[in-house]
């Protein structure tokens, strides 16, 4: 890829010219010949630099910091200009350290396209296609990928060769297959055909769990008892979801302490990371919470940004934004893992992912199923290189 089809790194700051900085900073953030490879301005600069690359608007903010009255009451009109030009700088600075240096350094994807990015396709698509994606994804750098789900085959028709599926994986060292189960008989049938992780998923929302598994939360949650005791007998690892845990379908908004009461009951009874269908909320440790966002306002990516902000690291995605429960009415697809692993890159963050061959993973199964690729990084990518 050329530096213009990357997205912009941290790393590469230092490389890049400041002259397009200078185009709307004040003259005060122009390190000289001297400071600029030392001074915190110069790196300050360079790192204003960078955002304006990725986009960000801080001149027309800064416009309006001049324009209000913020500190001691008087108008920084008043003040003069190097006063401004400092200002600017710091606070500039301020906001940089803020928006980038609170981030982690790593963030593991838990890949769930094979799962619930292909659990609502209409057409049935074969178990070897899925084993093929699959095979790609790990080949991408993707550690942990959801492969299937253990439900009834009357619900969920399209994972009914799960089996075969977990089946025809080719495992890889250090790589992780959790799978869905809904109940003992599903996690007896996973372990059967050779899952080594689970995944249990509840709901905040009383409707929700009726739609998607037939029974109330507490009955779940005592379904999901008797999984984890099993599970920790066989060693098995679990994870847990809570689902619509800002919104559902049919009740609207849900009170975070649904969501946490939910959260708190699958990781005292054992699952070792929750992941969360929506928003925070919850006291439990941060190392432990995963988000897993749908994409269907397009506030996907932000609100993963401000998850990375408030200290998550682990973020569930789909290739291809593929997805969409089929008991949440008018969900659409997850965030496509393209979009994600290319912010994150951008910030700076590593994930061990290898864009390339995500693309090829995402544009292997848009082919197999005839439709454009749902990540706005891959369409945009793809068009500079054809
Ligand atoms: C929980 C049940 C099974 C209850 O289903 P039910 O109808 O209440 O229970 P049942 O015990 O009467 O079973 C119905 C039939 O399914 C069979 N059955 C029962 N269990 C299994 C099993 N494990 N594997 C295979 N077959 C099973 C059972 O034997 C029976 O077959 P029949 O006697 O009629 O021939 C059903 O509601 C179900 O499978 N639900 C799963 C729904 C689902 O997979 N939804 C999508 C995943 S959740 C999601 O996508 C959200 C998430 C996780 O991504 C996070 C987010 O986005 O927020």
């Amino acid at each position: 890829m050329s530096s213009l089809e990357e997205p912009l790194g941290l790393g590469d700051l230092p490389k890049l010219s400041i002259n397009r900085l200078e185009r709307f900073s004040p003259n005060a953030c122009r390190a000289s010949a001297d400071d600029r490879s030392t001074s915190k301005r110069s790196f300050t600069a360079v790192l204003i630099h960078g955002i304006c690359k990725a986009n960000i608007l801080i001149p027309p903010a800064m416009e309006w910091i001049w324009s209000s009255e913020l500190f001691h009451g008087r108008s920084l009109h008043q003040t003069t200009s190097n006063t401004r030009n400092e200002l600017t700088c710091s606070i500039m600075s301020a906001a940089i350290q803020h928006v980038l240096w609170e981030l982690p350094r790593f963030v593991k994807i838990v890949e769930v396209g094979p799962r619930d990015g292909l659990q609502n396709e209409k057409s049935t698509v074969p178990a070897s296609v899925k084993i093929e994606l699959i095979h790609k994804l790990v080949a991408s750098g993707l550690s942990v990928v959801e492969a299937t789900s253990f439900v009834s085959p009357k619900w969920v028709p399209q994972l009914a060769d799960a089996k075969d599926v977990l089946q025809g994986i080719r495992h890889v060292p250090d790589v992780r297959f959790p799978v869905l189960t809904p109940n003992l008989r599903g996690f007896e049938a996973a372990l059967a055909a050779g899952a080594k992780e689970v995944a249990v998923f509840a709901s905040a929302s009383e409707s929700f769990s009726k739609s998607n598994l037939n029974c109330t939360i507490k009955e779940s949650l005592v379904r999901y008892r008797d999984v984890v005791t099993s599970a920790k007998k066989h060693g098995i690892r679990i994870r847990g979801y809570v689902s619509c845990v800002v919104g559902c379908p049919v009740e609207g908004t849900i009170h975070p302490s649904k969501v946490a009461y939910v959260a708190k009951e699958l990781y005292d009874m054992g699952c070792s990371e929750i992941s969360l269908g929506d928003t925070i909320g919850v006291g439990t440790p941060v190392d432990k919470l995963a988000v897993h966002f749908h994409d269907t306002y397009g506030q996907a990516l932000a609100n993963i940004l401000v998850s990375l902000q408030l200290g998550i690291n682990i973020v569930d995605s789909s290739v291809s934004g593929l997805g969409g429960c089929p008991y949440a009415k008018g969900a659409t697809g997850n965030v496509a893992t393209e979009d994600v692993v290319y912010m994150l890159h951008g910030l700076g963050i590593e994930t061990n992912v290898d864009l390339n061959k995500l693309m090829d993973a995402g544009d292997y199964i848009s082919k197999h199923l005839g439709r454009q690729s749902g990540s706005k990084t891959t369409t945009a990518l793809r068009k500079l290189t054809t």
